[in-house]
């Protein structure tokens, strides 16, 4: 494992130091500074001095400050590929980092400039399914509170629960409904470190209405009004998709849209008050009603296949809305 000796310096786990190195790390080379390694509690939780770490190692060799972060949903890595001036960090090669490891994910952190801001993006974001606690999962969002970013830009493919939604809409999430919450599981979970945040955190209007309206007046110069819409989200821990008694309890409480993530990032960027907008691309219709129909089943493959054909117009909505931010300041 990477981790970091007393100056902190980065060293790899065979006690190495590498100076300004291949793999983009940077230390002393002398060798007798023992590498501090933290125990896999710590990286459970991640203390506030490896997110601290972590953000340095981007910052320095980013050169810029972050003001918006964008995490990419699956299939939506494209929003990271339009980002100028790019440098792209694999995820392998930043100390401490977790990796992706779903199809859709490819596991890059690009930092650049967008429409004159400047910006991170996670191409690839961590799932609860994938074996990380929800904390490991929403690490990055405290990361890129540490860079700098102020506004944080979630988006996710999800499946339609609302029967009005239609494959390849969008839809601008104005709130949430954390069933993992439900299962007593919370990306804050653990003890407090009020250099992030409040212990209790309030979650009503988490997601910010001026980006949503900005976001509606967006959609009806592209022209797409009638396949932008506003709506509740909610994550289950995955990988399965739903089943059709799910997706029916689902609808009862008023969820729209559903997938397997999302929620924990918004948590974790309230809780460290990052301005939050976030939305769905609806890849697929969810069905309420049994049948025999082969084709309303949920599947990968068109999940991305879906985010792919729509990833011009997400770009476009980002890209504008950016905009618009930059405008305001
Ligand atoms: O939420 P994102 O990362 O967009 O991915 C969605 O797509 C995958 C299922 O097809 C799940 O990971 C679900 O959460
Ligand atoms: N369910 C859960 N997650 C998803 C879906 C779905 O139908 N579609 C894309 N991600």
């Amino acid at each position: 494992m990477t981790g970091y000796n007393s100056n902190g310096d980065v060293a790899t786990s065979n006690g190495n130091h590498n100076n300004s190195n291949s793999n983009g790390t940077n230390g002393n080379s002398n060798g007798h500074s023992k590498p501090v390694e933290y125990t896999a509690q710590e990286l459970h939780t991640y203390p506030y001095e490896v997110i601290q770490e972590i953000a340095d190692f981007i910052v320095k060799r980013a050169g810029i400050r972050p003001k918006i972060g964008i995490i990419c949903g699956s299939g939506l890595g494209s929003l990271a590929d339009i980002i100028q001036d790019a440098k792209v960090f694999e995820y392998e090669k930043i100390p401490n980092f977790p990796v992706s490891t779903v199809e859709g994910h490819a596991g890059k952190l690009v930092v650049g400039t967008l429409e004159g801001a400047n910006v991170m993006a996670m191409q690839g974001r961590f799932h609860f399914y994938e074996g990380y606690p929800l904390a490991k999962c929403s690490m990055p969002v405290r990361v890129m509170k540490l860079c700098g970013v102020e506004y944080l830009f979630a988006t996710n493919a999800a499946g339609g629960i609302n029967p009005k939604f239609n494959v390849g809409d969008i839809m601008l999430m104005h709130d949430h409904v954390n069933m993992l919450g439900f299962a007593g599981n919370s990306p804050l979970q653990g003890p407090n470190d009020p250099r992030f945040g409040p212990r209790f955190p309030a979650l009503v209007n988490s997601y910010n209405r001026d980006l949503i309206n900005k976001a509606i007046e967006i959609g009806k110069t592209m022209g797409i009004e009638s396949n932008i819409h506003v709506g509740v989200y909610s994550c289950l821990g995955g990988p399965t998709y739903e089943t059709i008694a799910e997706l029916k309890a689902l609808r009862m409480m008023g969820v729209d849209a559903v997938g397997m993530s999302t929620v924990h990032e918004v948590i974790t960027a309230r809780h460290c008050d990052m301005k939050v907008f976030a939305f769905s691309l609806i890849t697929n219709k969810c069905p309420i009603e049994y049948s025999d129909k082969k084709d309303e089943e949920a599947n990968h493959e068109e999940v991305m296949a879906v985010a792919k054909n729509r990833q011009k117009a997400c770009c476009e909505l980002v890209s504008r809305l950016i905009c618009e931010i930059q405008k305001g300041s």
